[in-house]
């Protein structure tokens, strides 16, 4: 079972058509089977009763009790097929699934959340549950009614109407409750996503005292979807009773029915209680249909929406694979914002750096240097020209291949449940070498020694046990393992003390002399003393660059000029003043 990043959901109920096949196949034998009470009926009353014979209702028994067990047998089969298909569904989708859920997240700052795994668990449910199977038991009803037409067309036109009747009242169910359900499935996965982002910021919730304003606004989405979904459950409540009081009535005023053809001597009483028997197999599946529509209208919708997922968000084609990079960087004449954004954040940014350089960016909030290093590290893609790296397009890297030749710290460094070592080794089979070799030239092997388990040490996705600014320090390890070609630090020193600090230093000095291509951000200008040039980014344009000293003496006199500029107006205004 091998999915690639082209299954979608339709692609996978495709491959499945083996099982669906199965499926159906036990569906018809265990319909055909179903015709046993009927049978059964039709021999008791007009063979049995009339011949007296005690052997004929034995030997009937029998069979019928056989049969039952068969079914039994069938039904449980089936339903293990069913269990499998659903898995089997889930192991085609989740991958490519879970890669194009990052790649929304990555285009849209709004996409990033979970709801696509909800919709696969809903698909897989719908899968195995009973909603399936009350479609390839419909496909029967024609059978029925064929052999309740053959009894009498009276019984057949009766049995006709109830189904139509039933029909019409699963449609309205789906048409009374569909609108609330999804605006309640909306209302509620994003309750969901504002309770976890609440949860993630819960010390400064606290702390500011801002719980139950935050939790109000929680509550409303919450409530809100729950209403919605309320007033769906007690129409569709609504409805399925009245359709399972419908059905029981139908089914006795067919045995009225039954009982006046006898009396007019069209059908035996045999065919009378036959008839009620094959009714009720024309209308369970209706019923079974009204009971589980909740789950396939559900089901219906996720699938569309994750089809829709896979539109939008289709797999990058194949890229090239390429031998190992120099570091050597160009951005030609980029412009560039976020994806999906109307607006560029940066714009015609020009600099070609040589392997081994390193180089400061700085420049007021906003500026967009972050921009800057989610496009020379191919996170975000130019709007216009081009970022390359040793001569190649980044955009055609793959993606999987470039990364370890890349060192990224961003601003807010995210660290993994897991363990130090699996962290710093980037959840690749750990080498213990080379994680404490990264952990080394990052300064930060002594104090991994000091926590409880060392490199064992466990984190959770917070942080956990670790402060701010040893994050910030393991996250540098991270991004020197394996001894990356081009490494990007967005504020690296932002939570360092001075010990860190000098760390960062050494492992600065470190990747100069390897021969790393190194960008770094800071507002801090300690950083940037072993730079070799200096960007300075203005409103997402680049204002200077060049060598440090002389981009800092540009600066040192901008700011001069400024000031001089400013003493100047203040004694004109002062002139002026009366
Ligand atoms: N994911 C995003 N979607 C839309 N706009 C964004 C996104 N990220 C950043 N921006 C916008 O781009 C502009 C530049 O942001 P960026 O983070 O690149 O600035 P910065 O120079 O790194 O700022 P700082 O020094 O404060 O970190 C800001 O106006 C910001 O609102």
């Amino acid at each position: 079972m091998a999915s690639d990043s082209n299954t979608t959901p339709h692609h996978a109920l495709t491959a499945c058509r083996g099982s669906l096949l199965w499926v159906a196949g036990f569906s018809l034998c265990l319909n055909l089977l179903m015709l046993t009470p009927a049978l059964y009926m039709l021999q008791v009353y007009d063979r049995v009763i009339t011949t007296g014979s005690e052997e004929t209702l034995l030997m009937l028994t029998l069979v019928v009790v056989f049969l039952f067990m068969v079914v039994g047998g069938l039904e449980w089969v089936r339903a293990g097929i069913l269990v499998r298909l659903g898995n089997r569904f889930d192991a085609w989708v989740s991958e490519p699934l879970h890669a194009a859920m990052f790649r929304r997240g990555l285009r849209h700052a709004a996409g990033q959340s979970a709801w696509p795994l909800d919709d696969l668990a809903t698909l897989r449910q719908g899968l195995a549950g009973g909603g399936l199977l009350a479609f390839f038991d419909v496909v029967w009803v024609p059978v029925y009614l064929g052999l309740l037409y053959l009894f009498d067309p009276w019984f057949g036109g009766f049995a006709s109407l109830a189904g139509v009747i039933l029909l019409a009242l699963v449609v309205a169910s789906e048409k009374a409750t569909r609108g609330l359900l999804d605006e309640a499935g909306r209302e509620q996965s994003g309750a969901r996503e504002l309770a976890a982002g609440n949860l993630r910021n819960a010390e400064a919730l606290d702390a500011m005292g801002m719980l139950s304003s935050i939790a109000g606004r929680w509550l409303t989405r919450h409530r809100g979807g729950l209403w919605m979904q309320s007033r769906a459950s007690d129409r569709a409540a609504m409805l399925s009773s009245l359709t399972r009081a419908l059905r029981l009535l139908l089914q006795s005023l067919i045995l009225g029915l039954g009982a006046l053809l006898v009396l007019e001597e069209r059908i035996t009483p045999g065919m009378m209680i036959a008839g009620s028997i094959l009714l009720g197999r024309v209308l369970s599946p209706v019923d079974q249909l009204v009971g589980s529509w909740r789950g396939i209208v559900g089901a219906r919708a996720a699938y569309r929406r994750l089809e829709a997922l896979f539109r939008e968000q289709p797999p990058s084609p194949p890229a090239m694979s390429l031998p190992r990079p120099e570091g050597r960087l160009a951005l030609e004449n980029v412009t560039a914002g976020a994806p999906g954004g109307a607006r560029p954040i940066v714009a015609g940014i020009d600099l070609r750096l040589e392997p081994g350089e390193q180089v400061g960016i700085i420049g007021p909030s906003a500026s967009g240097k972050s921009t800057l290093a989610r496009l020379v590290l191919g996170v975000w893609p130019a709007w216009d020209g081009c970022v390359r790296l040793d001569g190649a397009d980044i955009a055609r890297w793959d993606r999987e291949a470039l990364g370890p030749h890349l060192g990224y710290l961003p601003q807010d460094v995210e660290l993994f449940s897991g363990t130090i070592g699996e962290n710093i080794a980037r959840f690749a089979t750990v080498d213990s070498d080379k994680v404490i070799e990264a952990a080394r030239r990052a300064g930060v092997h002594e104090m991994i020694l000091r926590l409880p388990d060392g490199y064992d040490t466990r984190i959770e996705a917070s942080g956990g046990v670790l402060s701010a600014g040893q994050r910030q320090r393991i996250g540098l390890a991270r991004a020197l393992y394996a001894k990356p070609a081009l490494v990007f630090l967005d504020e690296p020193n932002s939570n360092l003390d001075h010990r860190g600090e000098q760390a960062l230093a050494h492992a600065m000095g470190a990747l100069r002399e390897e021969g790393v291509t190194l960008l770094v951000i800071s507002h801090r200008t300690g950083v940037l003393r072993g730079v070799d040039r200096l960007l300075v980014l203005e409103s997402g344009r680049v204002r200077l660059f060049g060598p440090r000293d002389r981009v800092l003496a540009r600066m040192a006199g901008r700011d001069s000029e400024a000031g001089a500029g400013k003493v100047a107006r203040r004694r004109t205004s002062d002139s002026e003043a009366p």
